[in-house]
């Protein structure tokens, strides 16, 4: 028989669907009973009177859990204790967990196998095939002690569910001691269960008495469903940890891939395609230019073309991975993959101490968003950026030199343009329509529609950038001379209608060089609301004859009808509504199109200038951009909506979330040397372009609950879908579709050797820079909070903790420029907790300081709010490192069980970011 290690083999790597009962072959399997989306079955273990192989040897004692399925032959290892050391009655901390989707039954059967650890450096990496007949090899570092194997069935039917096994020696013969599994329930009621272990642990006594008070359950189970549609392979951990007062405390660690790893990135990229694609007809419609501008727009149409194809060629691939929900570190430089997060995780800690209500502490866990593939040789995005700007503004050379906010606003008004002429389309058609069937009602009411649509309209024309942009296009055109200086207006708003417009002919008005006038523009625009005008006043004079409507039509632009307007048309007798209005909406339509016309042209010219400049890096750097947008905001997409779901039911959560927005705080653990520094550079743009996005949540009309991207590179909303029942909760506000804003902050604080480098001989400017930037916005977003949230919610949050006094805190530390200051992180986390926030921790690759990190976090929130006795405050910190969920991250990512640390870079972390001896070494990442 085979002993293959979990996780090792490809199909170990995710758990297998489950078969829900009787449905392997031949063999009738009984599930175990559970509630969904909960574990199917968890223990803990502990041994007694273990005897050593040699005479006054200090046993150094671990379990190792094997299963062998009732279907199959094989012996898999499942998970492994922690190393209790110096005692023969070991209680283990670290529990056993099968979490719902694990193909675990009654008939299953479970080998528990004790060893005693000589030589704990050589302990962690256990992947070897070995053959469960001969004698378990002699593993370096660790001797055999006895095993002992039970069928889960057995377990569950025990009286209270406990079980006390001999451990035998490998030939079946000699008992070696005794082994004790008991099942346990995280969320239930241990009516007066005591277990009264005393253990020896470190040479410490310590009566450990497991005594629960009922838990509040802590994500509703109606969410859980919706939740699994996004989280996907969870790898759940169990552990019990004493509490200052010598009761036991649960806690249940799970890490969770993400689909949206690889949905977010697709959806992106279409929208980037769907976009570029439009641009680029523009720049193709800009009509005639003179050659100097005609060769520039060719040029860089070529390039706009190449950079669509390579977008499709990377949605094509990324296509093809259907399913998928993980990006490893070892694939983080490939090129189809760039869009896609590295690394992405939930890593959640439920806690069930006693006394205290259940709680959950979630961290998103990513890669920092970065361009691997195209490297850090010239820094990253920060810098490039910054760089090209400067370069940019100095070359007047060529080329016209609009700021990024004027390039940022003609992109702007060119998609309100594209968005509100076909409504103004529609809504003055439905009017035609109301006028037909001679409906005073409709009629009124489609008016509205179409007033408001249209000042949304004109309104977004009152830039003085279009009028200079006008002016700039028409230089370019062939031949194009000023007649005279232009003398730009600041708003054309005041001019009032007196005559209806006069009919347009398109191509007419578009300026030549003989009779360019910069007045003309604001006559083009006038004449959208002067033809609004005089459909309001036939309107009202329609609903007039017809009877008298008191209040008339009550749409009038600008508050009032123009009497000369609704003078100048004369309605007939016996009026055929629809005949009356028709070419006054032709009017409106043709003017419409006419100033459509000309600013799309003239704002399409300002992009052209933005791609003309240092082509084709221009557009390599809007790739970097998109590329590092799209692995940060597939987190931030992740994160929002596991924050929704577990808050859904926490009103003030809901009236934050409308009211203020979202915080969401990156940890960086970045050093600024090497590389590192480029990564950090193109992750501060990335995380600072997050502030782009808006959310929106919807109801969910169909299964299909992923989220769906809308907008543009400047402006995106992403619609997060809820099922109905769930949807119907949400206060009015949400229900009605208004924007939900979040705040990103990064705080980095480089922790290896790298950062000692950069510190002694480099540059740390750049996370000083970043922190201090970083915290004002922090600053700003919680003076936004404390102005719009009720007294009554900030004084709860007051009572807890005054966030004032941690942001002073947090202003100092940044302020006092300590080398390696970890307690930035852990100020600006305690702070975004406080503040309902998003939490982030990031690493080059998620893998290995953030694992550091998270679970030194866990264990720091497990001291400061839920009493960990501060004896455990290490082994606890070690048992989560050595078999908790992040020694499985690293195995899913490099398919080795080890933090690629070396000595040096072990010496070089903060004292609390060094992992257990046996845990770190050589790696191939
Ligand atoms: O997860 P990380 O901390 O980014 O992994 C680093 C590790 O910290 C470092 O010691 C090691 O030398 C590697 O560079 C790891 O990065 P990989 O991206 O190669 O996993």
């Amino acid at each position: 028989m085979e002993i293959k290690e979990e996780g090792t083999s490809e199909e170990g790597q995710h758990f297998l669907p489950t078969p829900q009962a009787n449905d392997t072959g031949d063999f009738q399997l009984t599930s175990i009973q559970k509630t969904p989306d909960e574990p199917q079955l968890e223990f803990i273990l502990a041994c007694k009177d273990l005897v050593a192989p040699v005479r006054d040897r200090k046993l150094s004692t671990l379990v190792q859990i094997s299963i062998i399925h009732p279907t199959e032959e094989g012996l898999i290892r499942y998970s492994s204790t922690e190393i209790v050391e110096g005692t023969r009655d070991p209680l283990f901390l670290t529990g056993v967990t099968f979490p719902s989707e694990y193909p675990i039954y009654e008939e299953t059967k479970i080998k528990l196998t004790v060893y005693d650890v000589k030589d704990k450096s050589h302990d962690t990496v256990r992947t070897s095939v070995l053959h469960e007949h001969k004698d378990p090899l002699p593993d370096i570092g660790r001797s055999f002690l006895g095993y002992a194997s039970f069928k889960v069935g057995e377990l569950l039917k025990s009286k209270e569910q406990l079980l006390a096994l001999s451990l035998r020696t490998s030939d079946g013969g000699k008992v070696v001691g005794t082994i004790e599994v008991s099942v346990v329930k995280m969320g239930e009621i241990e009516d007066g269960e005591a277990d009264h272990i005393t253990t020896d642990v470190q040479g410490q006594k310590c009566a450990l008495v497991c005594e629960c008070t009922a838990p509040e359950s802590v994500s509703r189970k109606d969410n859980l469903p919706f939740l699994n549609a996004v989280l996907k392979n969870p790898v759940c951990k169990l552990y019990r940890f004493p509490t200052s007062d010598n009761k036991w405390m649960r806690i249940r660690e799970q890490m969770s891939e993400s689909v949206l790893s690889f949905h977010i990135p697709k959806e992106l990229i279409s929208l980037h395609i769907k976009e570029d694609l439009c641009r680029n007809q523009e720049l193709k419609e800009l009509g005639e230019l003179s050659p100097h501008w005609d060769n520039l727009r060719k040029n860089v149409l070529t390039h706009c073309d190449q950079m669509v194809n390579m977008y499709q060629d990377i949605l094509t691939e990324l296509s093809k991975e259907t399913g998928s929900s993980f990006k490893s570190s070892s694939s983080k430089g490939e090129k189809t993959l760039e869009f896609v997060p590295i690394n992405l995780h939930l890593q959640r800690m439920h806690v069930h101490s006693p006394h205290l209500k259940d709680a959950l502490y979630d961290v998103i866990t990513v890669g920092a968003p970065a361009a691997h593939f195209q490297g850090f040789k010239n820094g990253g995005l920060r810098k490039l950026l910054h760089r090209f700007e400067t370069e940019r503004r100095n070359t007047g050379y060529q080329f016209i030199y609009y700021s990024p906010e004027n390039t940022a606003k003609a992109k702007e008004v060119l998609s309100n343009i594209n968005q509100l002429q076909p409504l103004i389309a529609t809504h003055a058609d439905l009017l035609l329509n109301s006028a037909s069937q001679h409906s005073p009602d409709s009629l009124k009411n489609s008016l509205k529609m179409l007033s408001e649509k249209t000042e949304l309209f004109v309104h977004a024309f009152k830039d003085q950038l279009v009028r200079s942009a006008l002016l700039a296009l028409y230089t370019a055109r062939p031949g194009g001379v000023l007649k005279k200086p232009p003398s730009p207006k600041s708003s054309t708003e005041e001019s009032c209608p007196q005559d209806p417009p006069p009919p347009m002919k398109r191509q007419d008005s578009i300026p030549h060089h003989s009779d360019y006038d910069e007045e003309e523009w604001d006559r083009v625009w006038a004449n959208v609301g002067k033809s609004l005008n005089c459909i309001i006043a036939m309107v009202d004079k329609l609903i007039e004859r017809d009877g008298g409507s008191e209040g008339g039509s009550g749409g009038s632009r600008d508050g009032e009808t123009d009497p000369s307007v609704a003078d100048a048309i004369i309605a007939p007798p016996k009026e055929d509504w629809y005949e009356q209005l028709y070419p006054l909406i032709l009017t409106l339509k043709d003017c419409m199109g006419e100033v459509v016309n000309r600013a799309k042209q003239s704002l399409t010219f300002v992009l052209l200038q933005e791609l003309a400049y240092s082509l084709p890096q221009c557009l390599m750097l809007t790739l970097r951009r998109d590329i590092v947008f799209s692995q940060a905001l597939a987190g931030l997409v992740c994160g929002f909506i596991i924050k929704l779901h577990t808050s859904l039911h926490d009103p003030g959560f809901l009236q934050q979330l409308h009211t203020v927005g979202l915080i969401v705080q990156y940890e960086g653990l970045l050093s600024t040397y090497s590389d590192e520094i480029g990564m950090l550079e193109d992750m501060a743009v990335g995380i600072s372009d997050l502030k782009k996005v808006a959310f929106k949540i919807i109801e969910a009309k169909s299964n299909d609950v992923l989220p769906v991207i809308t907008g543009r590179r400047d402006h995106y909303v992403v619609e997060v879908k809820l099922p109905a029942r769930m949807f119907e909760s949400l206060p009015l506000q949400i229900k009605e579709g208004q924007l939900l804003h979040v705040y990103p902050v990064l705080f980095n604080i480089g922790i290896n050797e790298q950062q000692t480098l950069a510190e002694r001989f480099g540059d740390v400017s750049l996370q000083e820079s970043i922190n201090q930037e970083n915290f004002e916005l922090l600053k700003e977003y919680y003076t936004i909070f404390m102005e719009k949230m009720p007294p009554d919610y900030i004084s709860h949050f007051q009572e807890q903790n005054d966030i004032k006094d941690l942001l002073e805190n947090l202003h100092q530390n940044i302020q006092a420029k300590k080398r390696k200051n970890v307690e930035i992180m852990w100020l600006a986390a305690t702070i975004c907790r406080k503040l309902n926030g998003i939490r982030f921790t990031c690493c080059k690759s998620a893998k290995d300081r953030t694992s550091m990190s998270v679970t030194l976090e866990q264990c720091s929130i497990l001291r400061d709010e839920h009493q960990l006795h501060k004896d455990f405050f290490i082994r606890a910190l070690d048992c989560m490192r050595r078999e908790g969920c992040r020694i499985e991250n690293v195995l899913k990512n490099i398919k080795c069980r080890k933090y690629a640390f070396n000595m040096l870079q072990l010496m070089a972390f903060p004292k609390y970011y060094r992992p257990p001896e046996g845990t770190y070494g050589k790696a191939d990442t």
